[in-house]
């Protein structure tokens, strides 16, 4: 049977974060894809518009409706909105027993628009975070979450120890807006182990939707049973290809290419060559 996964998040009309690249992450990883809407955004390259919170019911049907007749095999949250939306949300992975969960803490849009109120930090640390198999923070949602400014790696390392004690089985504080190096690198923490996921920086404005797709990656790795180690891994080699070849549409942040990788396995092209160097090579 295929895998199923769930993605709660927002609806970005732009197509290149939010719901729109959860769903297009999972059909490029094989997974049958499903969705429940949050809020509603009027969004595109340049910023967010509006944001228009769907009802509470209408969230819990959505959840309940999948749920009770597709099933879930992973399941990932995005932007929430806010603390109500997010205890609901907790509640729902407890009554089904969810166990392949990706929580990105969604707050900022690039742009800086607030995509979860001021006053939901509490709800997200002791409601949702202690439910995540894995929890994706960027470094300005991860200094939100723990209290702490982020500069060094060391204080990477801290933060990530911070999270498992509120209770999430791992994280990856996602290296994206440390723009001072020549690659990125990711803080993947599981308790035990620090491990670096490094790829180069790739020099490029067109970064719309890089954390939603990371983290929706992650979650359709998991759904077909992937360990998360490696899922974690494939997910980082599916966006950096993503963002490598982002498409240059609209006037601001474009978004990535979801299609990328995909692309590199149909050409039998190697990851890390540039297309020109692995297309020359053949
Ligand atoms: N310019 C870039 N070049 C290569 N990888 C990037 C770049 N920007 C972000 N990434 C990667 O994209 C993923 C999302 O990271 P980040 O941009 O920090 O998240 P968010 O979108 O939540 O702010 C991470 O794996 C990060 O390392
Ligand atoms: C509806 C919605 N959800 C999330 C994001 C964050 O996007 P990013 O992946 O670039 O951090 C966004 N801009 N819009």
């Amino acid at each position: 049977m295929i895998a199923r996964a769930l993605t709660i998040a927002g609806s970005d009309s732009g197509g290149g974060a939010g719901i729109q690249a959860d769903l297009k992450t999972f059909q490029e990883l094989g997974v049958f894809g499903m969705t429940a809407i949050t809020a509603i955004t009027a969004q595109n390259t340049l910023g967010v518009q509006g944001v228009y919170p769907l009802e509470i019911k209408a969230l819990e049907q959505q959840i309940t409706s999948v749920a009770e007749d597709i099933g879930i095999d992973a399941v990932k949250t995005g932007m929430l909105f806010d603390e109500e939306r997010i205890r609901l949300v907790a509640e729902k992975i407890r009554h089904y027993n969810w166990d392949r969960v990706v929580v990105d803490p969604v707050m900022i849009a690039k742009g800086g628009a607030s995509l979860l109120t001021d006053n939901s930090v509490d709800a997200l640390i002791n409601d949702l975070l202690p439910l995540a198999t894995v929890a994706t923070p960027n470094i300005p949602e991860a200094e939100a979450i723990t209290g702490r400014s982020i500069k060094t790696m060391d204080e990477r390392k801290k933060a990530a120890e911070d999270f498992l004690k509120m209770g999430v089985h791992s994280v990856v504080i996602k290296g994206g807006h440390d723009s001072g190096s020549d690659s990125t690198v990711d803080l993947y923490f599981d308790g035990k182990t620090y491990h670096y996921l490094e790829f180069p920086r790739v020099d490029t404005k067109n970064t719309h939707g890089t954390g939603c797709s990371f983290a929706s990656a992650i979650t359709a790795e998991l759904a077909k049973g992937t360990p998360l180690a490696e899922a974690i891994q494939r997910a980082k080699e599916f966006i950096h290809l993503a963002i490598k070849y982002s498409l240059n549409i609209g006037g601001g942040h474009g978004p990535t290419h979801h299609g990328a990788l995909r692309q590199y396995k149909e050409d039998n092209l190697e990851v890390g060559k540039t297309w020109q160097e692995s297309v020359a090579a053949k």
